[in-house]
C-alpha cells in the first residue's frame, strides 16, 4: 500500500513537473540572417562575442565608447565575413555611444541603426564596468556610476528595442551579469549591487514579454581574462582576489561561446563550470523552469548546494580574518 502511495505521488509529481517544462518550452534559434546587437562589443568578452555573431552569420551592431577600438572590431570582423564569404548581404556596423548617458540618444541611436541591419532580433547587454574596493573606500561616485552603466544601460538598451520584438512576436535578450551578481563578496558592494539589479529586472521582464515569444536570459561569468579584468586587477584588494580565485579563471571566448549558446537554447541562465552550476542552483530562488532536468537537478541538489556554500562561506571569513591580522600587523 505505501509502496503504491509512493509511486503514484511520484509519477504525479513528475507528471507536474513535465507539464511546466512543457509549457515553458522555448524555441531554438540560430543566428543566420539575424540583427544581433552587442554592447560594448568593442573588448573582451563582446569582442568575442562579436566575432562567434559574424562567424555563425548574423548582422552584427557593435556599440560603445572609444571610436578608435570601435575601428578596429570593425575591421576584425569585415575579414572575417570575407573569409567564410558565406553572404556578403551581411551588415557589420558600430556605433559610437555611451549607453548610460541619456535613453533619448540610446533610442535615437537605435532607430538609426535598425534602418540599416534591420530590426533587432537579439540584443546582448554586455557592456560594464567594475570597481572593486571596501564599502568605506569606495565613492558615492562609483556607486552611481556601476548602477548608470551595468544596470541603467540594460535598461536604456532592452527599452529601445522591446516594442519592436514584441510587435514581431520575435526577440531574445540576454543581460551580462557575473557570479558575483549571484553572492556578494568583500571589495563588490558596489559592482554586486548593479549586477543583482539585474536579476529583479529579468525576472519581471521574462514573466511580461513571454506571450510575445521574448526570451531573456542571465549570464553569470566567473573571473574572464579579458583587458577590463586587467584593469580591475591593479587596484583589487588581497581578499577579493582570494575569494574570486575559488571560481577559477576563463577565456573570453568560452564565455562568448557559452553566451551564444545559451541565447539560441532560450535559456533562463547560463553559467559556467561547476562552481557556475551549483551557484545557480542555490540561487534558483523564483527563476521560470526551461526544462525538466533543471528542475529535478535543483530540487535535489538545493540542500547539499547551500551545505557546500556554508562551508564556503566559513573559509572566506576566514580570509578576511587573516588579511585583517595581516593588516593591523603592517601597521
Ligand atoms: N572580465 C570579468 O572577469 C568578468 C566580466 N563580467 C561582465 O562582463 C561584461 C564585459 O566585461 P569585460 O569583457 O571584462 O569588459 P572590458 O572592460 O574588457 O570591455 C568592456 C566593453 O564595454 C564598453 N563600455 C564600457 N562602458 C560603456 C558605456 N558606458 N557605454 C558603452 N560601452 C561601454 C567598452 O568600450 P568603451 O570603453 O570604448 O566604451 C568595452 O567595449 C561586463 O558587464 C562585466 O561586468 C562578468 C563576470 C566576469
Ligand atoms: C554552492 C556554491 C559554490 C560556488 C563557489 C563560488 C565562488 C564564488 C566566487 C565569486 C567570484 C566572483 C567573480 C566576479 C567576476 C567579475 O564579475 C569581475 N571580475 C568583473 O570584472
Amino acid at each position: 500500500m505505501l509502496f503504491e502511495t509512493v509511486l503514484i505521488l511520484s509519477v504525479a509529481f513528475l507528471g507536474f513537473l513535465y507539464f511546466l517544462a512543457k509549457n515553458n518550452k522555448r524555441e531554438r534559434i540560430d543566428l543566420l540572417g539575424k540583427h544581433v546587437v552587442i554592447t560594448g562589443g568593442s573588448s573582451g568578452i563582446g569582442y568575442d562575442l562579436s566575432l562567434e555573431a559574424v562567424k555563425q552569420g548574423a548582422h552584427v551592431t557593435v556599440i560603445a565608447r572609444n571610436k578608435d577600438k570601435l575601428n578596429k572590431i570593425k575591421a576584425v570582423l569585415e575579414e572575417i565575413r570575407q573569409k567564410s564569404g558565406t553572404i556578403n548581404s551581411q551588415i557589420i556596423q558600430v556605433e559610437s555611444l555611451d549607453i548610460s548617458k541619456s535613453f533619448e540618444e540610446t533610442k535615437a541611436a537605435f532607430e538609426r541603426l535598425s534602418k540599416t541591419a534591420g530590426p533587432v532580433d537579439i540584443l546582448i547587454n554586455n557592456a560594464g564596468i567594475s570597481r572593486c574596493g571596501q564599502f568605506s573606500e569606495l565613492t558615492i561616485q562609483d556607486f552611481e556610476d556601476l548602477m548608470r552603466v551595468n544596470y541603467l544601460g540594460g535598461v536604456y538598451c532592452t527599452k529601445s528595442v522591446v516594442e519592436s520584438m514584441k510587435n514581431r512576436r520575435f526577440g531574445r535578450i540576454l543581460f551580462v551579469s557575473s557570479q558575483a551578481g549571484q553572492i556578494g563578496i568583500f571589495g563588490y558592494s558596489a559592482y554586486s549591487a548593479s549586477k543583482f539589479a539585474l536579476r529583479g529586472l529579468v525576472e519581471a521582464l521574462q514573466m511580461e514579454v513571454k506571450p510575445y515569444n521574448i526570451f531573456v536570459t542571465l549570464s553569470f561569468p566567473p573571473d574572464t581574462d579579458t583587458p577590463g579584468f586587467k584593469e580591475e586587477n591593479i587596484t583589487k584588494c588581497e581578499e577579493n582576489r582570494l575569494i574570486s580565485e575559488s571560481s577559477g579563471l576563463s577565456s573570453s571566448k568560452e564565455v562568448a561561446q557559452g553566451i551564444i549558446r545559451s541565447i539560441k537554447k532560450g535559456k533562463f541562465v547560463n553559467y559556467f563550470g561547476l562552481n557556475g552550476f551549483l551557484l545557480c542552483i542555490l540561487t534558483a530562488g523564483a527563476a521560470p523552469i526551461t526544462s525538466l532536468k533543471d528542475a529535478l537537478l535543483e530540487i535535489i541538489m538545493m540542500p547539499l548546494a547551500r551545505i557546500i556554500a556554508l562551508g564556503l562561506l566559513f573559509n572566506f571569513d576566514t580570509i578576511v580574518k587573516k588579511c585583517h591580522k595581516n593588516k593591523l600587523k603592517a601597521k
